[in-house]
């Protein structure tokens, strides 16, 4: 049973560590009686005279009635609470000690630790938001650019949730019309209407696919475009990174094999997070950590989305550039032609002829000439790959949601197979209600307990 709201939850709400002002923060029935006996408000006042949505200045005491912190107290009366329930906030000093203190004296008073997510979870229980609207808050503490924060609110607000009950009605009322036709065949009702179901179903449907469509472009918002700098050893690939991102940090040394990590950082181009990562230069080696270094690089190179292929101009390309050029073939590419500072060993044409599908960028990574070129390409190539989606219309949506997604275009996609193999209806039915139901896992509407609880186990603590 989820709703076991009775219990009274406490944490700490602010990262771990050094800060200015730490909060500490409970939710439950007990939230006020454990407040009331660990706050010594600095005006004596009784704790039933709290404002509700107020600061007051005071002291909390432990059971000895020695002082652990000078804080800021409010109290949150249900149910207009972030999570429906009484809520209490500390705002503290930002120490660990004083955050840790506070926090076991709420729990020494019978209030138990919150689990990861525990008070958006509550949120939701309560009725307050739904699970896409949950979900939306990872999004937000996790959002890198303002873009993706933006698409994150508009999450939160409530958009994917309308889109998903916009589909969610219609297969409804689909439903009813089927119903009606099953439970009375004999009476004076007209027959379900074929033409009207299909109809539905493909408007349904192609609801889902533009959701799925504009999905894509959601994902790397969310999680960044995973863009690997690739090349043979010296020619610049942490040079790159350090220019990219304009501090010094990644080694840079004129030793071939100096990266042997991987080292990853986001940049931001034009509000899209980028998830920059430079390895170990690709050369047939002997220098055993240096191998591992390499066999990690191929590793990204699987999952990379985007690759920036480092030439050396000034260098004539080896064999170790020819076998890494074979290994890339397939893969999104950006040539990027480093050192134009330096005079030209290697033919531009020669590169070109190799990697006919690419697009090509010179730049000095030394000098940080043609870096800004190098970004608007990269910003081309992601605009590509997401779409030219308006970002009103884009869709962040996780891995379960997209699996959703896909699983209720099957379902749809059944149905409408069916009309046309001229199944019986109430067959129809059940690829609609499947569809229906699936669709509610996104909502929260139907979905189990297990899901749930894996669903807030991602939050951070005190979320
Ligand atoms: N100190 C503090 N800062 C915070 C939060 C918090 O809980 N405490 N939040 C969260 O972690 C976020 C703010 N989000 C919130 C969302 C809804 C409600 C809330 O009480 N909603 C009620 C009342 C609405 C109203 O007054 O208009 C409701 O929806 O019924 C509170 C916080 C970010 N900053
Ligand atoms: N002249 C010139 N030198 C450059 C340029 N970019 C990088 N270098 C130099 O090339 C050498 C290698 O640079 P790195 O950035 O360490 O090269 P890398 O590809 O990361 O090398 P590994 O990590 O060893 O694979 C350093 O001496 C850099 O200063 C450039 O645009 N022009
Ligand atoms: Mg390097």
């Amino acid at each position: 049973m989820l709703k076991d709201n009775c219990e009274t939850i406490a944490a700490i709400s602010t990262p771990m560590g050094e800060g200015g002002i730490g909060i500490v923060r409970m939710s439950g029935p007990k939230s006020f009686d454990i407040a009331q006996k660990i706050f010594r408000p600095k005006v004596k006042r009784p704790f039933c005279d709290l404002k509700n949505r107020t600061l007051y200045l005071g002291n909390i005491i432990d059971s000895k009635g020695e002082i652990i912190d000078e804080v800021l107290l409010a109290i949150f009366k249900a149910p207009y609470t972030y999570t429906r329930e009484d809520m209490v906030e500390i705002n503290c000093h930002g120490g660990l000690a004083s955050q840790k203190r506070i926090l076991s004296c709420i729990l020494d008073m019978g209030a138990r630790l919150a689990e990861p997510g525990e008070f958006t979870k509550r949120a939701f229980l309560n009725g307050r938001i739904d699970l896409s609207q949950a979900e939306a808050v990872i999004d937000i503490i996790r959002a890198k650019t303002d873009r993706a924060l933006a698409a994150a609110n508009r999450k939160l607000k409530g958009d994917f949730s309308k889109k998903i009950e916009q589909v969610r009605s219609r297969l409804l009322d689909v439903m009813a019309h089927i119903e009606a036709n099953i439970d009375f065949p004999e009476e004076d009702i007209p027959e379900a209407d074929p033409v009207y179901i299909k109809g539905e179903i493909t408007e349904a449907l192609n609801i889902t696919e533009e959701l799925i469509n504009n999905i894509g472009a959601g994902r790397i918002l969310n999680e960044g475009l995973s863009t690997l700098i690739l090349g043979n050893t010296n020619v610049g690939k942490s040079s790159l990174l350090n220019a990219l991102l304009q501090e010094e940090r990644a080694i840079v040394t004129d030793i071939p094999g100096t990266t042997r990590d991987i080292i990853e950082e986001y940049i931001d181009i034009c509000g899209i997070p980028i998830r920059i990562i430079d390895t170990a230069g690709i050369r047939q080696t002997a220098d055993e950590v240096e191998q591992i270094g390499i066999s990690r690089a191929m590793k990204y190179l699987e999952e990379a989305e985007l690759v920036l292929l480092i030439i050396d101009i000034s260098r004539k390309l080896t064999e170790d550039d020819l076998n890494l050029i074979n290994l890339i073939k397939d893969k999104t590419v950006i040539v990027v032609i480093n050192k134009v500072d330096l005079p030209a060993a290697v033919d531009d044409e020669e590169i070109k002829a190799l990697l006919s599908e690419a697009r090509f960028v010179k730049i000095s990574a030394l000098k940080q000439e043609g870096i800004e070129e190098l970004k608007n390409t990269i910003y081309e190539v992601i605009s590509d790959k997401m779409g030219f989606i308006s970002d009103e219309g884009i869709i962040t949506a996780d891995e379960r949601q997209r699996r959703v997604l896909d699983e209720s275009r099957k379902f749809l996609e059944g149905a409408l197979a069916a009309i046309d193999r001229g199944m019986p209806i109430e067959m129809v039915e059940i690829d609609i209600r499947d569809a229906w139901e699936k669709l509610g896992e996104i909502t929260g509407d139907t979905i189990s307990d297990e899901i749930i609880n894996t669903i807030f186990q991602k939050f951070c603590i005190g979320k």
